[in-house]
């Protein structure tokens, strides 16, 4: 409880400079990752009007458990997932919440790296017009993800706040703009291979995620106040909900049931060296190697909590801990399979865990009986929304273990 108290003081003395837009910007990039890139595959699997009442569900659900995950913070004064955590389930609660955070933001900074990795050389082969295969160290996509990790990744991780990196993320998301404009002028006609439908809803899941930079970016806000909180949460998620149906549409539309887990490869097919396509790999690249600085805050600030949790800020232990998640990452990258089995798997576990589950059970706890009864109609929803989480990560869970088992898939295999 001593420890409690000490942190609330911290809290308390603590002030926040960034901005709201700013804070847009940083939370926008956090939603926004490779994602996108498996939203047209998800289009391709239930058409578009079930892919827009999928995508439109999703956006509302995360807006309203931010509300749920801001409301509870408001009700202890603590602004922490981990903490919220522990104020409902004691040491249990923090561990889940902390474990699923590090699940979740280790598996889209791998996805991000591995687009780093595969499409990293495809692009500097085609700019330098080198031959396919003349074996140059700087064509191996494992040399360039140690490059990219070392000299862009890395610095930016070490910044003591991610208020810094706000203009980062509005530059990442500039690039992310440009490729929405290019896939949607590249929309006539091609023909690929076969999808199935077992990842819809965990890939949607996935995309929608930015539950635990919610917290850190409202500690950091300048003049915070609970309804500005959900204002930029609401503005952010509406931008990036409409940027994920524009993109999902235009890359649907351009290859109809033929577009692969990642829409970039599925481009590479039409011709690996025009130039706009060159470009639009090249800024997608830039956006995900942006935003894994952004995704690597609140994993360092879990393990912290769970690992050294009597500990202040300390900028040896702060280097260590970025220095290790990425040279684990690294590892992981370069040894990972494909992208499809990362969306699958944390989409279906993490993901519901972070958006619906926790956000509603912390709430439903830590929200005393005598302002909210269990009877209310606040917690009934809430707790209804835990069901919901639950039902979902059972459906996709088994959607993917039976597409497993049934060998349907290459979710697994390389490309
Ligand atoms: N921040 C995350 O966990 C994932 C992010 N929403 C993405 O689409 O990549």
């Amino acid at each position: 409880m001593n420890r409690l108290f000490a942190e609330e003081r911290e809290h308390l003395l603590f002030e926040g400079k960034t901005s709201f837009g700013m804070s847009v910007f940083n939370l926008g990039n956090a939603i926004m990752g490779s994602g996108i890139l498996g939203l047209a595959y998800a289009m391709a699997n239930t058409g578009i009007l079930l892919f827009l009442f999928l995508l439109t569900a999703v956006a509302g659900l995360s807006c309203y458990s931010i509300h749920l995950l801001l409301k509870s913070s408001g009700v202890v004064g603590i602004r922490s997932y981990e903490q919220l955590g522990f104020r409902a389930f004691g040491i249990t609660g923090k561990m889940a919440a902390g474990i699923a955070i590090t699940l979740q933001n280790i598996g889209a900074m791998s996805s991000y790296l591995y687009i780093v990795k595969s499409e990293f050389p495809l692009v500097l082969q085609a700019f330098l017009k080198a031959d396919t295969n003349s074996g140059e160290w700087y064509l191996n996509g494992n040399y360039l993800v140690v490059l990219v990790s070392l000299s862009l990744i890395l610095p930016l991780a070490l910044m003591k706040q991610l208020g810094y990196l706000g203009y980062a993320s509005g530059f990442s998301l500039s690039c992310m703009v440009f490729f929405l404009s290019a896939v949607s002028i590249y929309h006539h006609h091609h023909s690929l291979s076969v999808p199935q439908t077992a990842y819809t809803i965990p890939i949607l899941a996935f995309a929608f995620v930015c539950h635990p930079e919610v917290l850190p970016i409202y500690t950091e806000l300048r003049n915070p106040t609970q309804r500005k909180m959900q204002h930029i949460s609401n503005i952010s998620i509406l931008i990036m909900y409409t940027m994920y149906f524009l993109a999902a549409l235009f890359g649907y539309l351009t290859f109809y049931t033929n577009v692969e887990a990642e829409l970039l490869h599925t481009y590479s097919r039409i011709d690996p060296y025009d130039t706009l396509i060159l470009c639009v790999r090249l800024a997608v690249l830039t956006a995900v190697t942006l935003t894994v600085p952004i995704v690597l805050f609140p994993v360092r600030r879990a393990i912290q909590e769970m690992i050294f949790p009597n500990k202040t800020f300390n900028w040896i232990r702060h280097v260590a801990i970025a220095v290790v998640l990425l040279t684990f990452i690294n590892m992981l990258v370069i040894f990972a399979p494909n992208i499809l089995g990362i969306f699958g798997i944390i989409g279906a576990t993490s993901a519901p865990c972070l958006i619906f589950i926790f956000p509603a059970v912390f709430y439903i706890r830590i929200v005393p009986k005598d302002k909210e009864p269990m009877r209310s109609t606040p917690k009934i929803f809430a707790a209804c929304f835990a069901g919901l989480g639950v039902l979902f990560m059972i459906m996709s869970l088994s959607f993917i273990i039976i597409d497993w088992t049934t060998g349907s898939s290459s979710a697994l295999g390389g490309h």
